[in-house]
């Protein structure tokens, strides 16, 4: 029999392992090839999230009506042999609702024993087939990831995502020179000489050069490591990486808020691999959202906090050597009452511009500010109190 008739006989669900270090791109591609109208695909989703805390669950979300979608908790690569054995079981029984599957692993996941699970279950091995490992890479970041010093038999997550992988791409090449992007292909290329590479920007790489490409090499991937195949072979991550995730009630002040980010992003950033929170801010009816990648911060107001929603905030912060104590010591010290001690209409001494000033309260919640106040002088100047205090706002 030809390998084309072979081929075209295999019934197998094609299976992509999406992965790449934290804050590397992957949604971003995951939701383009979701979003493409060019392939024709239906997908089924497994989503590997980090922690118990989700902030992620807007994402997706409105697609979720159109692909089935299956979210594992905690690491993929250490519970390949369990769970992610049970949600491929779980997700053939609805067969008839998808073409392929795309796992996307978090970023801390070795690829590795992902790959692994299609080669070692007889099940799985009749159900499905491995397409092919994508890896997103950040160009502005992946050089100092494959620096990070690992300890004695801890591998490089990083550096195992790109040894793996059939496709790489090179993503955000607008945060890296020309010459950044050449030595960081140049570098990859020696981790790995096979695999297809892209430079893109926002993940945009055709979802053709990507998915139903066959790529996956058993052979190739047991020459580089003998041991693929060993389904007792353990591995360990860092121990000095750790995610914290916390959520509480209660509301922050905007002013304490942007003091305490401006402070974590200078004296942690180096080590915060990848971070994301939803804040509930005092006399703001929508939500603070906040994520980013090392130093690289964005935080907006968007999303209206639904009526009877729980105004809660919620974050995770993943990287190395990270306090939880002192960062979650240092949300809640931007707790604050959302009732004011002075009311619309209230004389007040304001310390303005030119030190205290009689003045009128004008506006309560101005852009998370407790108090606007119309100072008493010849110009009726406005200023903003940044938090209900006394060394800001006092009684007159
Ligand atoms: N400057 C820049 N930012 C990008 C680009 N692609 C994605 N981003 C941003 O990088 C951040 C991380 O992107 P994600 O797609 O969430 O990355 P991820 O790999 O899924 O991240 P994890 O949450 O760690 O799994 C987001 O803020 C994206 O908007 C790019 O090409 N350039």
């Amino acid at each position: 029999m030809s390998a084309m008739s072979e081929s075209s006989q295999d019934t197998r669900i094609p299976v992509t392992i999406l992965t790449g270090f934290l804050g590397s791109g992957k949604t971003t591609l995951l939701n383009h090839i979701l979003d493409d109208q060019t392939h024709g695909m239906r997908f089924a989703i497994i989503e590997n999230e980090f922690g118990d805390v989700g902030v992620d669950e807007k994402i997706l979300s409105e697609k979720s009506d159109e692909e089935v979608i299956e979210v594992m908790n905690g690491c993929i690569c250490c519970t390949v042999r369990g769970d992610l054995v049970v949600a491929l079981k779980k997700l053939h029984k609805k067969i008839e609702k998808f073409d392929a599957v795309i796992i996307e692993t978090t970023g801390l996941a070795d690829p590795a024993p992902v790959a692994q699970t299609f080669f070692v279950d007889d099940d799985i091995q009749s159900m499905y087939v491995l397409d092919g490992i994508i890896t997103v890479v950040d160009a502005k970041h992946i050089m100092a990831r494959l620096d990070d010093e690992k300890p004695e038999g801890v591998e490089n997550e990083a550096e195992e995502q790109v040894a793996f992988a059939d496709r790489i791409l090179v993503n955000k090449t607008d945060l890296a020179s020309t010459i950044e992007l050449d030595n960081i292909e140049k570098r990859l290329r020696k981790l790995n000489p096979m695999a297809a590479f892209y430079r893109c920007t926002q993940s945009k790489v055709e979802p053709k050069n990507l998915i139903g490409i066959k790529a996956f090499s058993l052979s190739r991937v047991t020459e580089m490591d003998p041991e693929f195949l060993d389904t007792e072979g353990e591995h360990e991550h860092d121990p000095s990486v750790s995610s914290i995730a916390f959520k509480f009630d209660g509301y922050l002040n905007m002013h304490k808020l942007s003091e305490l980010i401006s402070d974590i992003i200078q004296n942690m950033g180096a080590n915060l691999y990848r971070y994301k929170g939803v804040l509930n801010v005092a006399g703001m009816s929508e939500k603070f959202v906040f994520q980013g990648v090392g130093m690289l911060f964005s935080g907006n107001f968007e999303g209206t906090w639904a009526q009877g929603e729980k105004r809660e905030c919620r974050f995770v912060f993943i990287g190395k050597d990270i306090n939880k104590k002192t960062l979650t010591d240092g949300f809640m010290s931007c707790k604050c009452d959302d009732k004011l001690r002075f009311q619309l209409g209230d004389s007040v001494q304001a310390n303005g511009p030119k030190g205290w000033t009689p003045g009128k309260i004008i506006k309560l919640w101005d852009e998370g500010n407790p108090y606007r106040i119309e100072l008493q002088d010849e110009q009726g100047t406005n200023v903003w109190a940044p938090v209900d205090i006394d060394s800001f706002v006092k009684l007159p």
